[in-house]
């Protein structure tokens, strides 16, 4: 079947919405496009975070939820909330896969290791998820538990780093049970690039207690002005007294609920395991991780199937995904609901990086290659959908340079446009909207300082979404409720003339000012 009335959709990756203000890199580029569309009449403003998406209230957006419920069409219950309900039942602690972890290694004198990010960022991580396997510890008379501590400084201000350790003993402290072992920056730690070399240090830091340098406490780790994220692989001497590799019998939990950046150290971790003789070692993780090897999650994920993938696919209606690498797994595997699956009418763009080197070098990324991969899929009467990620804002917003992001924002902006024209003349609607915002709010507000602009975390602003229309169908929010952006996938679904699955729940956005399709 073909799509009555075929479009692009348009994710702009950190587009988020704030009033204009120092700090606001969106306002202050000059973006008169994706500023027409917002000021116009073209444009609506939608939740992208907290409990309107299934994030925890007051929970920052990100770009795995945002995609995720974008295509199912209704908020997903994500894994931090998932986690944060059974902290509040008691059930994290007294998991039986916990529970048989803690009581083994108490028996045989074994060791408990956490692998974390070590911040209250909650996109990947909670400090607070520490505690509460710690008071499991606890409980089940577990005496050596240690911590391996990633420092953050890219969902959080960087500079925090040394407060989030202290916190960490603090915690330690009331716990009465724990130490940091050592300390490393998730740009080696929680890398995904494929720099195998990076992973490695945080692997064979966590497992041999192989290190760069030592220090005599965490927050002393710091020392020495490094980025957050760039702490390079410490060993803490202090309480434990040295390394504390990992013993064959001991067990690790990976304490990230998120997968897409712990995935390659565990997978590493595994590896390494297997081939020195301490295969004998637990893997648990907080959350599911998509490894190769079998980890066991404590906490299961929630279905978001049924949506926008199976749709189209219902339909027989051919999408093309096209994004950089940052965001491909998420116009692929998050927006399909977290589902690999090859699908008959999908296939998938993934655009080259154009140069190496910082990103706020070269703010633009591959944007050329991107719009030509774009215009070329919407050139073809056999694609119904094309769906890309311009990812600069959130890439570029996340380094924190101020001035690089404006320049990534006038680069989505001129691509955006080129790309609205073209898929008009060509008789294609385009609907863009953000997943979650960060360049709209770069000022940030330590407790310790003046506001400084170079704040690079994800917001808990609404986001811009807006409709190029060839029948003149314009968006609305429906009468007297907030939209978010899990009504993506209806709107999607309606302005393609396609029937809209009963499990996406979420309302369509798409006003009935639509002029009549043309015959012949
Ligand atoms: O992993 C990252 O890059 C950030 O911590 C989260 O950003 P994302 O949710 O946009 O991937
Ligand atoms: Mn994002
Ligand atoms: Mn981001």
């Amino acid at each position: 079947m073909r799509a009555r009335m075929p479009g692009v959709l348009l994710v702009l990756d950190g587009w988020g919405h704030a009033p204009p203000a120092p700090g606001n890199a969106i306002s202050e580029a000059e973006c008169p496009f994706l500023e027409g569309l917002v000021l116009g009449r073209r444009g609506v403003l939608l939740d992208a975070s907290g409990g309107a998406v299934g994030l925890p209230e007051g929970t920052v957006g990100n770009s795995e939820i945002g995609h995720m419920v974008m295509g199912a069409g209704r908020p997903i219950e994500y894994d931090s909330l998932r986690v944060e309900q059974q902290v509040k039942s008691g059930a994290l602690r007294s998991h039986p896969l916990l529970r048989e972890a803690c009581v083994r290694l108490a028996q045989q004198r074994g060791t408990l290791h956490l692998v974390g990010l070590i911040s209250d960022g909650r996109i990947h991580s909670d400090i607070d998820h520490i505690a509460e396997v710690l008071r499991a510890a606890r409980a089940h008379a577990l005496e050596r538990v240690v911590i391996h501590a990633i420092t953050d400084g890219r969902d959080v201000p960087d500079g925090t780093g040394a407060l989030y350790l202290s916190r960490l003993n603090e915690i330690v402290k009331v716990s009465g049970v724990g130490a940091v072992a050592t300390v490393i920056g998730r740009n080696f730690a929680m890398d995904k690039s494929g720099a195998d070399h990076l992973t490695a240090q945080a692997a064979l830091l966590v497992l041999d207690g192989r290190a760069e340098r030592s220090a005599p406490n965490a927050e002393d780790a710091l020392r020495g002005g490094a980025p957050d994220g760039s702490v390079t692989a410490t060993v803490i001497t202090g309480a434990t007294g040295g390394p504390a590799p990992v013993r064959d019998g001991d067990a690790i939990v990976f304490m990230n609920f998120r997968s897409d950046r712990m995935a390659p150290l565990a997978d590493m971790v595994a590896v390494l395991l297997a081939s020195t003789a301490r295969s004998r070692v637990r893997l648990l993780s907080l959350g599911h991780y998509d490894t190769h090897a079998g980890i066991p999650a404590l906490v299961p994920r929630a279905d978001a199937s049924g949506g926008l993938a199976d749709a189209l696919e219902n339909s027989e209606v051919r999408s093309v995904r096209i994004a950089e690498r940052e965001k491909f797994e998420h116009v692929t595997f998050y927006l399909n609901g977290r589902d690999a699956r090859p699908r008959q009418q999908e296939e998938h763009v993934l655009v080259p990086p154009a140069a190496t080197g910082p990103v706020q070098d070269h703010p633009e990324m591959n944007l050329r290659g991107l719009v030509q991969a774009v215009i070329e899929a919407a050139a073809r009467p056999d694609v119904g959908l094309v769906v890309a990620n311009l990812a600069n804002m959130d890439v570029v917003g996340h380094t924190g340079a101020y001035h690089a992001t404006r320049k990534a924002v006038e680069a989505v902006d001129r691509a955006a446009a080129q790309i609205c024209s073209t898929a008009f003349a060509g008789g294609r609607w385009t609907l863009l909207v953000g997943d979650h915002g960060n360049a709209e709010q770069m000022l940030t507000s330590p407790t310790d300082g003046a506001p400084a602009i170079g704040y690079g975390g994800h917001t808990t602003n609404r986001v811009p979404c807006a409709l190029i229309s060839v029948r003149g169908e314009r968006l609305k929010i429906p009468s007297g409720g907030e939209a978010a952006i899990c009504s993506v996938g209806p709107t999607v679904l309606r302005l393609l003339g396609l029937p809209i699955p009963a499990a996406m729940s979420a309302p369509e956005l798409v006003d009935d000012s639509a002029q009549p399709i043309r015959q012949g």
